[in-house]
């Protein structure tokens, strides 16, 4: 059977790539994703400007998954701009992803601009859910900022652009969020990104420092809310918006699930941190082994045809 995949027309050999924030703060991590079993990578979120990020310890691997506080640590637009551009001239059959988010409405248009002026031709990833800054609510739970946002982004940019979303908990917050998104000529959503300001307490105190020990929680803990975001953006979107999904990834069966939900592209967060890049050539594999029992070739075979119980 095959797990290739396509987004936005961008043809990719494997359905699996690194969540953002996951595997690819450095070049050096970038190229050990693109050389490993994953289809493609995304970039951290990168800022106009380098940051260094809230102080440690900021991440943790706790048993049923992962609680970060990161503060939107990364390199700067212009180091993962350049080496997305040199790449894309090195292997040019390849299409890759830009993660980015201004600290301010005018810095996201500030760094859209730059990406547009680019020769950038991968996709862009705009992370409208970054639950860490202290100060910075998530964009998008502030339907109003989002659509303002969206609507001055599409005056210019005129390349393939998606969006990070938070995950939603209401349905009335699936109808408001997914209204808005079909709008635009948006190309994807990636539901989810971690659930925002948990609390992991060891003993009598708390897991990371940023924050009072309030951060995004990811892993086991937050597929049945993935899931969840997913279908209900697989059923309101226009179909030419397509999902990517993420969140609770660690075996070929919750990859399934993404899918089986609606998904085009699965990303992989806790996982890949816990286990390294290997993570995505067994996934692939016990996927695989799914689809061949069940008689699938393709994804295409099984993707969104979730059953309901009538
Ligand atoms: O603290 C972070 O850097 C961070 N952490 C997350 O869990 N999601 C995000 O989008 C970001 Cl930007």
């Amino acid at each position: 059977p095959s797990t290739q995949t396509q987004i936005a027309g961008f043809q990719f050999n494997n359905c699996l790539m690194n969540a953002a924030g996951v595997a690819c703060m450095t070049i050096a991590e970038l190229e050990e994703v693109k050389n490993s079993a994953a289809g493609s990578f995304v970039t951290k979120t990168a800022t106009l400007e380098p940051r260094a990020g809230n102080p440690e310890p900021r991440y943790r691997d706790v048993p049923l998954g992962s609680i970060n506080s990161m503060g939107l640590p990364n390199q700067g637009l212009a180091y993962y701009l350049n080496y997305l551009l040199d790449l894309q001239n090195r292997e040019p059959e390849r299409t890759f992803f830009l993660s980015l988010v201004g600290m301010s409405p005018d810095e996201t248009h500030t760094i859209l601009r730059q990406v547009q002026e680019s020769g950038f031709t991968g996709l862009t990833e705009l992370n409208l859910s970054c639950p860490n800054v202290p100060g910075k609510p998530q964009i998008a739970y502030d339907f109003e900022t989002t659509e303002k946002l969206l609507g001055e982004v599409f005056a210019y940019f005129s390349k393939p652009l998606g969006v990070k979303l938070p995950p939603y908990f209401d349905i009335v917050h699936f109808d408001q969020a997914a209204a808005i998104f079909n709008k635009f000529p948006i190309k994807f959503v990636n539901c989810v990104n971690s659930i925002g300001n948990g609390l992991y307490v060891e003993d009598e105190t708390v897991a990371i420092r940023p924050k009072n020990g309030f951060g995004g929680i990811g892993g086991e803990y937050i597929k049945p809310t993935a899931l969840a975001n997913v279908h209900a953006f697989y059923q309101r979107l226009n179909p030419a918006i397509q999902i990517i999904g993420t969140g609770g990834v660690l075996t070929g069966r919750d990859a399934f699930e993404h899918i089986l939900c609606g998904a085009s592209m699965v990303q992989v967060g806790t996982t890949l941190h816990k286990e390294g890049v290997s993570a995505f050539a067994r996934i692939t594999e016990e996927l695989q082994a799914i689809m061949a029992e069940k008689g699938y070739e393709t994804l295409e075979d099984f993707r969104g045809k979730l059953k309901y119980l009538g």
